[in-house]
């Protein structure tokens, strides 16, 4: 794991949204996964940013996003799709037609799980895996207790994760408990995984994530078993971190040789 620790949620957000830029400059047709929540958001606007000063483009690229609310169309203003487009697709080049989220609305939810991972295997497989984090660990609505082998399926939510969401639902309103989400195994298979996380909310999740055991109890600390996932948290977010300024020695070295590598290029 490399983990990254930076100063504030807009440093955190500019790092990983040049991760973004790289890779699609480096592949115009690149296959990007991606995420929803509040800590994208401001990667997102990044993002917007830099296809709109012309510094990359989204024309050739495709995307799947990592779940959605089962039980809502896309027209549902709280589902993910709904989401996506307000945050980001109606704001950049990209052709709608080649972004994908699950399908809430599935008459047959199961059959569309295995189609969607068919999708993702068709299109050459994930470049780069955008992810956040939920405060018991989850990644997409992969849940503790998620097999660490798991494929796109239909996921219960747990009552922590219906409370934490019931923010964007209006009182009364009706708030999925169900979900479709890409599984672990699904994850893990992306090329490069970058996992953003801000605030001390995310703090215990953070240290079981990177410093705890492998468990499905901690669904996001299997990206330990990922050769190049990047991990870019806010000084708040690394608070419970035992090892933080080894990780900043690690990183500051890291930095060092990437610009080494640069100057030979040239
Ligand atoms: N399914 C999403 C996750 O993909 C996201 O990582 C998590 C944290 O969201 P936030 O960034 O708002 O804390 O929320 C939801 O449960």
């Amino acid at each position: 794991m490399q983990i990254v620790i930076l100063k504030d949620a807009a440093a955190v957000a500019e790092y990983g949204a040049q991760i973004f830029i790289d890779q699609i400059n480096r592949k115009q047709d690149s296959v990007l996964g991606l995420a929803t929540g509040s800590t994208p958001v401001a990667l997102y606007q990044e993002l917007i940013k830099a296809n709109q000063a012309n510094k990359v483009s989204f024309k050739q690229v495709t995307s799947f996003n990592l779940d959605e609310y089962l039980g809502l169309d896309g027209d549902h203003p709280q589902s993910y799709r709904y989401f996506m487009n307000e945050q980001l697709f109606n704001h950049v080049d990209i052709d709608k037609s080649n972004t994908f989220v699950p399908p809430g609305d599935a008459q047959n939810p199961i059959t569309a799980c295995k189609m969607y991972e068919n999708k993702i295997s068709q299109s050459g497989g994930v470049d780069v895996q955008l992810l956040g984090i939920g405060r018991n660990g989850h990644i997409g609505f992969n849940e503790p207790s998620s097999s660490l082998a798991s494929r796109t399926r239909v996921k219960t939510l747990t009552k922590e994760t219906v409370e934490d969401n019931a923010r964007f639902f209006a009182e009364g309103e009706f708030q999925p408990h169900l979900s479709i989400t890409m599984g672990i195994g699904t994850i893990l298979e992306a090329k490069k995984v970058v996992l953003l996380a801000t605030g001390e909310n995310k703090a215990d999740a953070v240290r079981d994530m990177c410093e705890g055991a492998v468990s499905a109890v901690c669904p996001a600390s299997a990206l330990q078993f990922h050769q190049d996932a990047v991990i870019v948290i806010d000084e708040a977010a690394a608070s419970k971190l035992v090892n933080a300024e080894l990780y900043k020695h690690i990183e500051g070295e890291n930095q060092k040789l990437q610009q080494y590598l640069a100057e030979l290029k040239h």
